[in-house]
């Protein structure tokens, strides 16, 4: 599989037998946008793809619990930092349910992790390359000039023309970022250096280092982490363990909404929970999938209009092979066994490729439209039920999820009876049937 890394620019193959893989999870403090599931959904979708090829993989995902954000937040709510957490906590693993996200291997809250941030911090102290200001710990990029900027290709000189940095002073270079917060605004941990809190940088490099023992594979997050965040993190694992935190970077690229990239601080977002209110799962899925993730995306009406129509039509075949296959099933005329060789096309195999071509799932919807245009008129009868098998295994496997009714003996027995209906040209007895077919959504 070839996926495309975004540190060497080139594309990369995966060939391991397991594969490792991070995802920088949310600040839980508010509810995520639809702009958040964009790195979320493609990792959900690279997972999928490997279990449907069985390769086995250990997919984290961590949840930071402790920021600044949270803590404003909650002195403004006048309520505990706590409170907060778990609301938007398990707000966000409702969400990832609502979206069909599978679960990842691990979700691990920061929190829970403090010690080992500490030590991690220590060893960074030891070699030299963190040092310590007032009880504030910071890392010194000084030590590690020929690494920083390599990963968002940047000279370290222009680093900071128009990036937000900490404010703190004593810094050694402007570019320095706290591994350690003294702090007695918000719930602090007692360290060796002060009363405090972890920085958001260090989050992320721990869990990389604490849950894996080596270098990982694949890591992932929006492009807007490459620089400060990502090269951050690159740089403390590096000082730490002298090698690469990941073989390959995923970057996805922005959902923005009338152009203006979508995010909490510019107040134009839509929450996935609005979203779902409105729309469903399917229509988010089609809106990112039919896209390449590593481009800019900008959501509209027409885009929207788009994906439901898609759906539509998608969930429309389903439903009618749903009950042409009962009906065959019942009449036992399945019982010529399939012929392969009947099948005329090879949808397994140009899925694979193009999944295996840096996810090119644009061509994977292209594909599903090449098969539902033929599964709705020329297949052969005979190839139906493996046609479509192949049909919804792509669908699960990219994700979708739709809800088709399950058909009882006694649907059947009615779907029976408008046939003969029909071939006895019986059409006012037919009419009658197929709208009671149609109210309970069998037809
Ligand atoms: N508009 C967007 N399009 C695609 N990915 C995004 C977008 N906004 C945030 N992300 C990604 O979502 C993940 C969580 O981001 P982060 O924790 O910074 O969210 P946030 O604080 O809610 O962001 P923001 O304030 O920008 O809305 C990151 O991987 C980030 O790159
Ligand atoms: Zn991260």
């Amino acid at each position: 599989m070839k996926l495309f890394d975004s540190f060497s620019t080139n594309f990369k193959d995966i060939d391991e037998d397991q594969i490792n893989i991070y995802t920088c999870g949310p600040t839980v403090y508010d509810y995520i946008h639809i702009g958040n599931a964009r790195p979320l959904i493609l990792a959900d979708t690279l997972v999928r793809y490997f279990d449907h090829k069985k390769i086995k993989y250990k997919y984290l995902l961590n949840i930071t619990d402790i920021d600044d954000k949270i803590i404003n937040k909650a002195i403004d709510l006048n309520i505990t930092e706590d409170e907060l957490v778990d609301k938007y906590k398990n707000a966000f693993l409702k969400n990832l349910n609502d979206l069909n996200i599978k679960t990842p291997s691990n979700i691990v809250a920061i929190s829970s992790k403090i010690g080992e941030i500490i030590n991690f911090i220590d060893v960074l102290i030891e070699k030299g390359y963190a040092y310590i200001v007032d009880g504030s710990v910071y890392f010194d990029i000084s030590k590690v000039k020929n690494e920083y900027g390599k990963l968002s290709k940047q000279q370290l000189e222009n680093l900071w023309t128009g990036v937000r940095v900490d404010l703190e002073k004593n810094k050694k270079n402007q570019g320095d970022f706290a591994l350690w917060k003294k702090t007695d605004i918000g719930k602090n941990w007692l360290s060796k250096w002060s009363l405090g809190r972890p920085g958001w940088h260090t989050e992320c490099a721990l869990m990389i280092d604490h849950f894996f023992s080596e270098t990982i594979d694949i890591h992932i997050g929006g492009i807007d982490l490459k620089f400060p965040h990502h090269e951050n993190e690159r740089v403390q694992y590096l000082a730490k363990n002298e090698k690469e935190i990941a073989k390959l970077w995923m970057h996805n690229g922005h959902l923005s909404i009338e152009n203006v990239k979508m995010s909490k601080s510019l107040g134009n977002i839509i929450t996935v929970n609005e979203f779902l209110e409105k729309y469903n799962l399917n229509t988010l899925r089609y809106i990112f999938l039919s896209s390449n993730y590593r481009q800019p995306l900008n959501i509209s009406i027409d885009v929207i209009n788009q994906a439901i129509e898609w759906n539509k039509k998608v969930f429309n075949l389903l439903k009618t092979s749903n009950w042409k296959l009962a009906i065959k099933e019942i009449n036992q005329r399945n019982q010529i066994p399939i012929d392969e060789d009947l099948v005329p096309f090879n949808y397994m195999d140009k899925f694979n490729s193009y999944m295996e071509d840096d996810l090119n799932t644009p061509m994977v919807i292209t594909l599903l439209d090449e098969m539902m245009k033929n599964l709705n008129s020329q297949i052969k009868d005979s190839c139906l039920d493996l046609c479509m098998s192949e049909f919804k295994s792509i669908l699960d496997c990219i994700g979708f999820k739709y809800h088709i009714k399950q058909l009882t003996d006694k649907d059947i027995k009615k779907l029976n009876l408008w046939k003969k209906a029909l071939t006895k040209k019986d059409y006012i007895k037919a009419d009658k049937l197929r709208k009671e077919l149609i109210e309970s959504e069998i037809i």
